[in-house]
């Protein structure tokens, strides 16, 4: 199929919100400065340095903890109305924990919010983007439920310094990584491998977390800064191998353990069903005492249901699931638990992670699987994007938002997914965790050599700031409003 016959012709809506996003750890550096405390990042690329490619690390990155106020130019230049980045907690508060508030973190932040508000860029701010204090790693980390107590309090004190002038909070960008990788396959620091066991015990604490730190905005803060909070969920679409019905159990379960791990409980209550009948099933005939999935409690089920003022959403690519026979009982591991494969169709278009292929067709299903289980949420793409090796003329990148774009506005003209928003990832080439500096994802290049950190628009640049301009894909629109064309 060319390219121009898959290209959607209809336009964004009007209050669409068109933005950018980044995180602290990759793109800030100074990561020393200023009082800021060390987190799990700076512990693994100093101690462990050949765990990430080319031994690189975050301790310049894009240098933008200096260089905020050219970030926002380029902001600017884009024409986005808004900017998701994330705080660095270990900025904040350097121990992790209240007793010590660091100022200079806190006015770096209050700095980049106030040159965004003055080029009338929204700040949006996500709360914890996989950078935790070490000192809370070294009391256990998120497998530790005192951490929601913690992480709560940190919130408290965002909310309280930039809350005035933040109004769309997150707290977890995609917690699937921080403990799946983090915490059960080692692939994401503190790089610990504990599949099935200590990747459902972060998960457990992350959601009482999140639903903490909900509420402390709804009864100490909305009413007066009339924002709004929610958490960013992750995952592949998981498309079945075959029509068969084992694969297209196989795939709605791996869905659950992906996607629904992390959104059930707060848009519907609890763990998914399937995860429990698994995860206890599997336990048991493991021999363990007891299932090594953490039960909520009906008051804790009450209080994390609800927590969200919209869905924050991930998503880069898709996978195929056929169903698996049931794993031995001598080896505990998530991907038994979900009981299926997940691969990836080698004809797919490839990119530079191995992860992640080009597949838009997933993106309009996932749009669609999430209005249909989750009772239609307003849906705020937080990240999308792909990477390259670095290249200026990045036609593949062009490639890659057409298609998706494309796939977004079929999911809200003919499929009436209520999406509000989209964040390409990344505004900048920046440091991509176990990757280092050689998976690049940035509409601007940043040069990792050179001291200036220099920035350089690549050719997406002016392909993007057009559709943000626009709100339309091709030259002409249709718009399904009053006027038939836009002119
Ligand atoms: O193939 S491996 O298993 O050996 C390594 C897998 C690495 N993962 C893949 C999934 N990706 C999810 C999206 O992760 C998101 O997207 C961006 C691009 O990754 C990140 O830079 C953002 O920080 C993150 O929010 C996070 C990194």
């Amino acid at each position: 199929v060319s390219l121009t016959a898959a290209v959607s012709n209809k336009s964004f809506p009007a209050k669409f919100k068109f933005g950018t996003a980044t995180a602290s750890y990759q793109i800030e550096g100074a990561w020393n400065e200023d009082g800021k405390g060390e987190n799990i990042w700076d512990r693994l690329t100093h101690t462990n340095a050949t765990a990430v490619k080319n031994s690189d690390n975050g301790d310049v990155a894009c240098d933008s903890y200096h260089k905020y106020k050219e970030d926002v130019r380029l902001l600017k230049h884009l024409g986005v109305k808004v900017y998701r980045f994330s705080i660095s907690w270990s900025r904040i508060l350097p121990t992790g924990f209240t007793n010590k508030v660091n100022q200079p973190g806190i006015q770096y932040y209050k700095n980049l919010i106030k040159e965004l508000l003055d080029n009338g860029i929204e700040p949006m701010a996500t709360l914890y983007h996989w950078d935790l204090p070490q000192p809370l790693q070294d009391i256990g980390g998120w497998p530790n439920e005192l951490l929601a107590d913690h992480f709560a309090n940190y919130a408290r004190v965002c909310f309280k310094a930039f809350g005035d002038s933040v109004k769309t909070w997150l707290t977890f960008n995609e917690a699937k990584q921080t403990c799946q990788q983090g915490y059960g396959s080692a692939t994401m620091a503190p790089l610990i491998k504990s599949p099935g066991v200590a990747d459902y015990l972060c998960t457990y604490t992350v959601l009482k977390a999140h639903a903490k730190a909900w509420h402390i905005y709804d009864d100490e803060f909305r009413g007066k800064q009339r924002g709004r909070v929610s958490t960013v969920v992750d995952s592949d679409w998981y498309e079945p191998a075959s029509n068969s019905t084992s694969d297209m159990e196989a795939a709605e379960t791996r869905r659950q353990f992906t996607f629904g791990l992390y959104a059930n409980a707060i848009f519907l209550g609890n763990w998914p069903q399937v995860v429990i009948d698994r995860v206890d099933y599997r336990s048991e005939n493991e021999g363990y005492a007891k299932s090594r999935l953490p039960k909520f409690t009906k008051q804790e089920i009450d209080y994390i249901r609800g927590t969200h003022d919209f869905m924050g959403f991930n998503t880069y690519t898709t996978s195929l699931v056929c169903k698996i026979e049931e794993p031995t009982f001598n080896e505990t591991d998530y991907e038994f638990d979900m009981g299926s494969n997940a691969f990836q169709d080698p004809t797919w278009e490839a990119t530079n992670s191995t992860w992640l292929k080009i597949v838009p067709w997933g993106a309009r299903k996932f749009l669609n699987w999430i209005k249909n289980t989750y009772n239609n949420p307003e849906i705020i793409i937080t990240e999308n994007g792909v990477s390259d090796a670095g290249l200026l003329k990045d036609d593949a990148r062009i490639h890659y938002y057409t298609e998706y774009l494309s796939a977004i506005l079929e999911a809200i003209h003919t499929d009436k997914v209520h999406v509000s928003g989209y964040m390409a990832w990344s505004l900048l080439d920046n440091y991509e965790w176990l990757a280092g500096y050689t998976e690049k994802f940035g509409l601007y290049h940043v040069d990792f050599s050179s001291p200036n950190r220099t920035r350089t628009a690549k050719k997406s640049v002016d392909f993007y700031k057009k559709i943000v301009a626009t709100h339309c894909l091709v030259d002409k629109c249709v718009t399904s409003g009053w006027s038939l064309f836009r002119v």
